[in-house]
C-alpha cells in the first residue's frame, strides 16, 4: 500500500533520500555489523537487520525524549515500514524503543494543540496511515515494549501481531484518552475490542485505564511479560516461531482476521479526518489539551 498521495510539502520533503546512519549508508554493512548486514534509517528511526536472525529487522524508535508521534516521526516510521515491506529479504520486524523507559508517549499533543485545521487534517492522515501500515503489514510485527505505552503508543503496540512487555511497574499500557478529556477514535476502540474483548475494552476506554504489566497480561492487552533484559531476546524467539509458518498462509490468515476492522476505516478515511478536525478544533477540547500539557509541565516541578 503506497503512501497516500496528497501529502503536503512538509511531508513530501521528509520523503527525501534518507539520512545516512553513521557508517551504514543504505545497502552497505554498518560499521561493526559484519558482512552483508545492512542497516538503514533516518534521524528518528533506526532499522537494523538482526544479525542473529535472517530476514528479521529491528526498528528502533528514537524520537527523544518520549517518542511522541510527531508528523515528522510518523513520516519516518512510514518510510521505514514501506522500505521493509518492499525489501523481500525481510519477513519480520521487531518494533522497540531507544528512549529509556518509554515505548511511545502516543500522539504528539503539540500536533493537535493550537494548530490550524489543514495541519490537523494532514497529521491525522499520517496517524491513519501508520496504523494501516502496521496493522495490515504482510510482515510479522512484534512489539518489544520496553517502556510506558499510553494512547497512540498503545495503538502501535496493539497493531503488532504479538506484544512482549518488560516487567517494570512503570511501563503501563492502555488507551488513556479520556484522562486527557478526549476520546479514542472508533478504530482505536475496534483494535482494543478485538484484543481484550468488548466489556474489558468498554471499561478500559471509559476509565482511561493504563494497565501495569501484570494487569496488562491478565486482561490480554499484551501476550507476554518478561524481565526487562529479556524483552528483545523473547521477541526474537517468538519471531522465530511465527516465521516457521509459511508466509503466504500466515499473511492470508492475518488479512482474513484484520481486513474487516481495517475496512471500517478505509471506507471512511476522509470522513474520519473531517470528524477528527471538527472534534480537535472545539474550544473545549483545545482547553482540555492545554490543561493536560500544563499538567505535564507542572509535573516536572
Ligand atoms: C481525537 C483526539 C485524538 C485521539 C487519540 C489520541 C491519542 C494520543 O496518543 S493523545 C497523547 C496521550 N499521551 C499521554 O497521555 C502521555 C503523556 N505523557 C506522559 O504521561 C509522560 O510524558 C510520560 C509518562 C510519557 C513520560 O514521563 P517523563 O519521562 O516524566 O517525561 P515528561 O513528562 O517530563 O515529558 C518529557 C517532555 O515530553 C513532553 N511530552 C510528553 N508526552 C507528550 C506527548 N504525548 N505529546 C507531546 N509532548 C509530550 C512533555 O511535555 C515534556 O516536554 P518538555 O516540558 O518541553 O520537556
Amino acid at each position: 500500500m503506497a503512501l497516500t498521495v496528497g501529502l503536503r510539502p512538509l511531508t513530501r520533503a521528509l520523503l527525501r533520500p534518507w539520512a545516512r546512519v553513521p557508517g551504514a549508508a543504505l545497502g552497505r554493512p554498518a560499521a561493526g555489523s559484519g558482512d552483508g548486514v545492512r542497516c538503514f534509517g533516518s534521524p528518528r528511526v533506526l532499522v537494523e537487520p538482526d544479525p542473529a536472525a535472517v530476514g528479521v529487522a529491528v526498528m528502533k524508535m528514537r524520537n527523544p525524549p518520549v517518542n511522541s508521534l510527531s508528523l515528522e516521526f510518523l513520516t519516518e516510521l512510514l518510510i521505514s515500514l514501506e522500505k521493509l515491506e518492499n525489501d523481500k529479504t525481510f519477513r519480520g520486524i521487531i518494533i522497540t524503543s531507544d528512549c529509556p523507559g518509554i515505548f511511545s508517549a502516543g500522539l504528539d499533543l503539540l500536533e493537535m494543540y493550537g494548530r490550524d485545521p489543514a495541519h490537523c487534517a494532514e497529521y491525522w492522515k499520517a496517524v491513519q496511515e501508520l496504523w494501516l501500515r502496521v496493522y495490515l503489514s504482510n510482515l510479522v510485527v512484534i512489539g518489544a515494549i520496553n517502556g510506558i505505552s499510553p494512547a497512540g503508543g498503545c495503538l502501535l503496540s496493539l497493531s503488532c501481531d504479538y506484544r512482549v512487555l518488560a516487567n517494570n511497574p512503570k511501563y503501563a499500557i492502555g488507551l488513556n484518552e479520556t484522562l486527557l478529556g478526549i476520546i479514542a477514535p472508533f478504530w482505536f476502540k475496534d483494535v482494543l475490542v478485538n484484543t481484550i474483548g468488548h466489556r474489558a475494552a468498554e471499561r478500559a476506554l471509559q476509565l482511561g485505564f493504563l494497565f501495569p504489566p501484570s494487569d496488562a497480561l491478565q486482561v490480554g492487552i499484551v501476550d507476554q511479560v518478561v524481565p526487562e533484559d529479556q524483552v528483545q531476546s523473547t521477541a526474537r524467539s517468538v519471531m522465530a516461531q511465527w516465521l516457521a509458518i509459511p508466509d503466504h498462509a500466515r499473511q492470508l490468515t492475518k488479512n482474513l482476521v484484520r481486513k474487516p476492522t481495517a475496512d471500517r476505516l478505509l471506507q471512511q478515511r476522509d470522513a474520519d479526518i473531517q470528524n477528527f478536525v471538527r472534534f480537535i478544533s472545539r474550544d473545549s477540547i483545545q482547553k482540555s489539551l492545554h490543561v493536560y500539557l500544563e499538567k505535564l509541565k507542572q509535573k516536572k516541578g
